[in-house]
C-alpha cells in the first residue's frame, strides 16, 4: 500500500524529519510517500497559518494514495481533506490522542507556542473522553527552531516531566511534528509512553487500509457539491 504523509507547512527539512518517523514504523508492504505542501506558511503556529495551509493540503490529498497522514498537530483541513481524498485521512493530533488514551489513564500534551494550547484542548474535546487530556503545556520554542535549537530536546523533556507531575498524567503526547525525533529519548528518560503523532498516524492509517475502511461518502464527507470557484483557488479546486 501507499501512504501519503503530508507536511502541511512548506519547510522541506521538517518533511525529512516527518518522513523518517513515518518510515521507521511503516510495515514491510507500505510505501511512505512524504510530501511538502506546495503553497502556504513555512510553519503553522496560528489560526491564520492553519487557514492558509489548507489549500496546499487539499492539493496534496487530491493525488491518489491508499491513505493519508496530515502531519501537523493542529490537524488543519482534516474534514475538508476527508471529502476529497481517495483513502482514509488521519491527523497526527487525532492519532496521538487516541493512542495515548489507550495506553494510560490521562495524558499531557507538550506543544510549541502557548497560543496553540487552545487548539490542542479543542482537538482533545473532539477526539477523546473528558478527562483523558489532563493538560496542555507549551515550551514556547517556535516550530522551525525545534530543529536548530540544541537545547530544544532537553526543554521539551523537562517540560514533559513537569507536566506529568503537575497534571497527574501517565502519558505524554508530543504536540508538534517537529518533535517526532524526541519521542524515544523522552520515553526512556521519563519512564512513560511518549506518543509521536506522525508514527501513530502512519500506523493507524495503515490499519484502516488493512481493514478495508475508507471515509464514508454518505452525508457529511461526501464529495463537495460542484460549483464555481474563482480567483487563485480556481486552479486548485474541483469544478
Ligand atoms: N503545534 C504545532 O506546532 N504544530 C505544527 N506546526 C507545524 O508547522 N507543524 C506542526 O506540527
Amino acid at each position: 500500500m501507499r501512504i501519503r504523509v503530508i507536511n502541511p507547512n512548506t519547510t522541506e527539512s521538517m518533511t525529512a524529519l516527518i518522513e523518517a518517523s513515518a518510515r521507521a514504523v511503516a510495515g514491510p508492504g507500505t510505501v511512505v510517500e512524504a510530501v511538502t505542501s506546495g503553497m502556504g506558511p513555512a510553519s503553522i503556529e496560528s489560526h491564520y497559518d492553519e487557514a492558509l495551509a489548507v489549500p496546499g493540503i487539499l492539493a496534496a490529498v487530491a493525488e491518489p494514495a491508499d491513505g493519508y497522514v496530515l502531519a501537523c498537530f493542529g490537524d488543519p483541513g482534516l474534514d475538508a481533506a476527508r471529502e476529497v481524498a481517495s483513502g482514509p485521512v488521519v491527523g497526527i493530533a487525532e492519532a496521538a490522542m487516541h493512542a495515548a488514551a489507550m495506553v494510560g489513564r490521562g495524558f499531557s500534551v507538550v506543544t510549541t507556542l502557548s497560543r496553540t494550547k487552545g487548539r490542542a484542548h479543542d482537538l482533545a474535546t473532539r477526539y477523546v473522553a473528558a478527562g483523558a487530556c489532563r493538560g496542555v503545556h507549551a515550551c514556547d520554542i517556535a516550530v522551525l527552531d525545534l530543529e536548530h535549537d540544541p537545547g530544544a530536546r532537553k526543554e521539551v523533556i523537562d517540560l514533559a516531566r513537569h507536566a506529568l507531575e503537575r497534571d497527574g498524567s501517565d502519558v505524554i503526547v508530543l504536540g508538534c511534528a517537529g518533535m517526532a525525533e524526541f519521542a524515544a529519548a523522552a520515553s526512556a528518560e521519563l519512564g512513560v509512553p511518549v506518543v509521536d503523532g506522525v508514527a501513530a498516524a502512519t500506523v493507524l492509517v495503515e490499519s484502516l487500509v488493512r481493514l478495508g475502511l475508507r471515509t464514508s461518502v454518505r452525508e457529511e464527507y461526501a464529495p463537495p457539491p460542484p460549483k464555481r470557484y474563482t480567483g487563485l483557488l480556481a486552479d486548485f479546486t474541483r469544478s
